[in-house]
């Protein structure tokens, strides 16, 4: 049946109020606007930043929402002015746009391209409406994304278009967690060969990085968690040692600091805890130790360290999205079909997308390093 320009009605996972798990409902998806896609989502990863904003910690958060935007699929009809894609290619949303006309894309020393953020903030797409709803209420878009839906609608300008032979239900993962790990370690931290490397929390988020802190040449790596399960998948990536912060009743900095005779040249916050991001910057070599932020912490949070770290040379910095653009995305696809980089080594999990909420459930319980949802 031809879908085109009609509103289809598809299954999606609706939070409709912060802290209650996710509904399974029938949604309506209306046609894509001016400048819009809509996407068949074949399959989607289930990102701490979800479980964060249903929690009710961003302060972005707006319910009811469609969440997800680690998805990936294919193009199911466009709106006027699309030009770059047509029915059935193979694509990821992304939540970092590129427009190419902006300040922030013409300047490269950022990914952060501002052409929709407000509206996309505002779990709107850029005219400023949803093209969602269920039981007659408009529903939020999430990051632009809005991957826990089956057809979704994005902005042309949030889409990758990716190998059609890419596995779908793997390269989802592009999307978010892995090139956001493996990024921070490539383009934010630019690690050198013979480093010293700190990765606090290996969730997909560390493991990427460890994965790009080895890709790199980094001589040791160190894994940092609480949960020790994590240590033998860390070793898989190229974590070459491991601590665990219950163990000692340090300080874990000066644990750190001790082990690497004065520190360690890069140190990678993957967690959203604001005293674990003090405990990495400080955890770094005086002089030329740099700290990269890439967890996500809860409204109201704030960092703090004695300025004196920073004048003593250890430099903190943050990342979004590994620092990529829309343009890396084929690119990164294209590096894994070539055996260049992992990705299928994160899919702890496959459930059915109905199971959304064990997804969670996983996550939560520090059991699943990735769990891929398919339609
Ligand atoms: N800046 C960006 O562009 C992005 C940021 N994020 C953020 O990165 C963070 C990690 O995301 P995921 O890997 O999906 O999360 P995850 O939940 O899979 O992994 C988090 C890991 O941190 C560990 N952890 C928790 N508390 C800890 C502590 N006190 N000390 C040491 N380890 C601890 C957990 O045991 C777990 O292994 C989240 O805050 C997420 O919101 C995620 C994607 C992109
Ligand atoms: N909305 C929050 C901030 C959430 C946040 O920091 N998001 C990251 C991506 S996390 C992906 O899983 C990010 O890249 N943000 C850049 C952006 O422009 O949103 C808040 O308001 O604090």
């Amino acid at each position: 049946m031809e879908t085109a320009g009609k509103v289809i009605k598809c299954k999606a996972a609706v939070a409709w109020e912060v802290g209650k798990p996710l509904s399974i409902e029938e949604v309506e998806v209306a046609p894509p606007k001016s400048h819009e896609v809509r996407i068949k989502i074949f399959a989607t990863g289930v990102c701490h930043t979800d479980s964060y904003t249903l929690s009710g910690s961003d302060p972005e958060g707006l319910f009811p929402v469609i969440l997800g935007h680690e998805g990936a699929g294919t193009v199911e009809s466009v709106g006027e002015g699309v030009t770059k894609f047509k029915p059935g290619d193979a694509v990821i949303p992304l939540y970092v746009p590129q427009c190419g006309e902006c300040k922030f894309c013409k300047n490269p020393k950022t990914n952060l391209c501002q052409k929709i953020r407000i509206t996309q903030g505002q779990g709107l797409m850029p005219d400023g409406t949803s093209r969602f709803s269920c039981k007659g209420k408009q529903l939020f878009h999430f990051m632009g994304c809005s991957s826990f839906s089956e057809y979704t609608v994005v902005a042309d300008i949030s889409v990758a278009k990716v190998d059609q032979k890419a596995p779908l239900d793997k390269v989802c993962l592009l999307g978010c967690g892995i090139s956001t790990g493996y990024g921070a370690a490539l383009n934010t931290a630019n690690v050198e060969p013979g480093s010293i490397c700190a990765v606090f929390g290996l969730g997909a988020v560390g493991m990427a990085v460890i994965m790009g802190c080895q890709v790199s040449g980094a001589t040791r790596i160190i894994g940092v968690d609480v949960n020790p399960d994590k240590f033998e998948k860390a070793k898989e990536f190229g974590a070459t040692e491991f601590v665990n912060p219950k163990e000692h009743s340090r300080p874990i900095q000066e644990v750190l600091v001790e082990m690497t005779d004065g520190g360690v040249d890069y140190s990678f916050e993957c967690v959203g805890n604001v005293g674990l991001m003090r405990a990495a910057l400080e955890a770094c070599h005086k002089g030329w130790g740099e700290s990269v932020i890439i967890g996500v912490a809860a409204a109201g949070q704030e960092i703090s360290t004695r300025p004196f770290q920073l004048v003593t040379g250890r430099v903190w910095r943050g990342t979004a999205f590994g620092g990529w653009s829309v343009d890396s995305v084929p690119k990164l696809v294209e590096d894994y079909m070539n055996k260049k980089l992992k990705v299928d080594e994160f899919v702890s999990h496959n459930l059915p997308f109905e199971q959304i909420n064990e997804a969670f459930d996983l996550m939560h319980a520090g059991k699943s390093i990735r769990t891929v949802l398919k339609f």
